[in-house]
């Protein structure tokens, strides 16, 4: 895994929203992993600036969400739908066929998982995964004690991350006890990795990250195995850390 450390949120952001474009450039039909929460914001707010001022063509551009509430609506403020719409593709103009989310609100949720694994395997997996970080280790919403073989499935979240999450709704009360995300064997077969980090509230998932055993126990520690990581995370995130050889920047 490459870390790079950086000294704020906002170089975080324009470090990945570069990797980004700098994938697109060499590919124009890149395949983007996309993930939702505090932590990508900025690197979508960056990328949007740059693609404007730019007039980047992202037509060729297909991405895949990491995961949805089970139950919510596409049209719900709360779901990562309308999260995607509004931080990424309606400020791009991207199209809806080449923008893809689990639905949280299929009839038959088992059956939307399938398919969704289908599609991402018809697209040739993704090119770049982007990923956040859960306090406990979570990657998209695959819990501790995920198994690493994993496909996308329906997960019954945990109370420290519906607590975590707490803060987007009005209560506890109203945040999904469930949710699609894609398996973590799904997330290992993107070509890269790239995984955020910042603030304080990260530095203890970083440290396991960077200095602990590969269990199912803390879901990103299969990252160790893949070969195409890059970590960009924050001065807060990497406080904790020892091995500050492994740490560029
Ligand atoms: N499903 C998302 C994850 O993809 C995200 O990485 C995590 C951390 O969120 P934040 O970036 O807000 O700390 O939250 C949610 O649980």
């Amino acid at each position: 895994m490459d870390v790079i450390r950086v000294q704020n949120e906002q170089e975080m952001s324009e470090k990945a929203a570069s990797l980004l474009f700098q994938q697109i450039q060499q590919k124009p039909h890149t395949v983007l992993g996309l993930a939702t929460g505090g932590t990508p914001k900025g690197t979508y707010r960056v990328f949007v600036q740059k693609a404007e001022k730019e007039n980047i063509d992202l037509s060729h551009v297909t991405t895949f969400n990491l995961d949805e509430y089970v139950g919510l609506l596409p049209s719900d403020t709360h779901s990562y739908h309308y999260y995607m719409d509004e931080h990424f593709f309606q400020p791009l103009r991207l199209d809806k066929e080449q923008t893809y989310l689990p639905r949280g609100d299929a009839p038959d949720i088992e059956q939307e998982t399938k398919r969704y694994e289908q599609l991402i395997t018809q697209h040739g997996g993704m090119d770049v995964q982007l990923l956040g970080i859960g306090e406990n280790g979570h990657i998209g919403f695959n819990e501790p004690g995920t198994s690493f073989s994993s496909r996308t499935h329906v997960v019954d979240l945990n109370e420290s991350t519906r607590q975590a999450n707490a803060r987007y709704f009005e209560s506890l009360q109203a945040v999904p006890k469930q949710a699609v995300t894609m398996g973590i064997a799904t997330i290992m077969g993107s070509r890269q990795i790239v995984l955020l980090a910042s603030g304080e509230r990260k530095q203890e998932a970083m440290k396991r990250l960077l200095e602990g055993d590969i269990d199912e126990s803390f879901p990103a520690s299969i990252l160790k195995k893949h070969p195409y990581v890059t970590i960009i995370a924050d001065k807060k995130a990497l406080s904790l850390v020892s091995y500050k050889d492994m740490v560029r920047g």
